[in-house]
């Protein structure tokens, strides 16, 4: 399925202005000889500067595997990846680690427990990147606060500890972290799931003003309600390919596959009620046919 934004064909990626993202026909299987599982299938999708994907898919439908094939830390055994016009796919481990470190690509975990040392102060874990990339400790200092304030919390949190802040100031805090590197390409599992409904607001609300500054997103979730507001087009991973794809509103409006008509059907809040069990029962019918 091919997905490319328009608006990027005639941008070339040398210049900055290209697709941050560019995974084409890309497979990845998890296991050896007859334990050997496909887990993604000839998923082709594109990302532009300052677009933000919604990947959206059931449990097990591939979304965590994709962003690991995306950065690097699952093979792919066909297709390609470029980040930023760079061909990584076939890229070692030794020149993985080194992107990764240019903090060109980020990745923000569902548990921002994860995301943070739970030994290092706010301050700290926010200037860690910067102090790996070699960024002199003073001015790694002035960007960890500058960074603080776009995810519009107080510097008086930068002395704290992880496990002294709220749920979703951490979270917000590791969104700050993966954005000190001013990447090109953030992808976040799951970024709102384990937030109470005001901070899910606050931290999409964020997400959505970071697309100004031409970071591209990619919003995994298992719930399409949760980011077709914040997502411009959306990706729907059915059992490891990509069924549908298309501008948000397109995909909560008028949805093509009866996957995405199923999973429209637990998103009470954009389609009005919910689908009922005939209703339901009938598309899983069609999806098994
Ligand atoms: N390390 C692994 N070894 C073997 N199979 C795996 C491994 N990781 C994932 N899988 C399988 O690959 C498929 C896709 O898994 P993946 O974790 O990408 O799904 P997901 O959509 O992210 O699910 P979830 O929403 O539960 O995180 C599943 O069938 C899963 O069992």
């Amino acid at each position: 399925m091919t997905t490319a934004a328009p608006q990027v064909k005639e941008a070339r990626p040398e210049d900055g202005t290209g697709p941050v993202l560019e995974v084409s026909g890309l497979g990845v299987h998890y296991g050896r000889g007859r334990k050997r599982r496909r887990a993604l299938h000839d998923v082709t999708l594109d990302i532009a500067p300052g677009e933000a994907v919604g990947v959206i898919g059931e449990t097990g439908s591939g979304k965590s595997t994709l962003a690991r094939a995306v950065l690097g830390l699952v093979p792919a055994s066909s297709g390609s990846v470029r980040i930023a016009g760079e061909e990584v796919s076939a890229y070692g481990s030794r020149r993985w680690r080194a992107l990764r470190r240019r903090g060109v690509v980020q990745y923000v975990f569902q548990d921002p427990l994860r995301s943070l040392d739970p030994d290092l102060t706010i301050e700290e874990s926010l200037a860690e990147p910067l102090l790996i990339q070699g960024v002199p400790r003073t001015e790694a200092a002035l960007r960890a606060r500058s960074f603080l304030d776009r995810v519009h919390l107080a510097p008086d949190l930068l002395a704290r500890l992880p496990g002294e802040l709220s749920g979703g100031q951490r979270q917000r805090v590791a969104v700050a972290r993966a954005l000190v590197t001013e990447p090109r390409l953030v992808i976040l599992d799951e970024p709102v799931s384990a937030l109470d409904s005001a901070n899910r607001v606050q931290v999409l609300e964020i997400l959505k003003d970071l697309r100004s500054s031409g970071v591209a997103l990619v919003l995994i979730s298992h719930d399409l309600g949760s980011v077709a507001g914040t997502a411009d087009r959306i990706a729907v991973l059915y059992r490891g390919e990509l069924v549908e794809t298309g501008t948000a509103d397109d995909v909560v409006r008028r949805p093509r596959h009866p996957y995405t008509r199923l999973l429209l059907g637990s998103a009470p809040t954009l389609r009005g009620r919910p689908a009922d069990r005939a209703e339901r029962e009938a598309l899983r019918a069609q999806l098994d046919a």
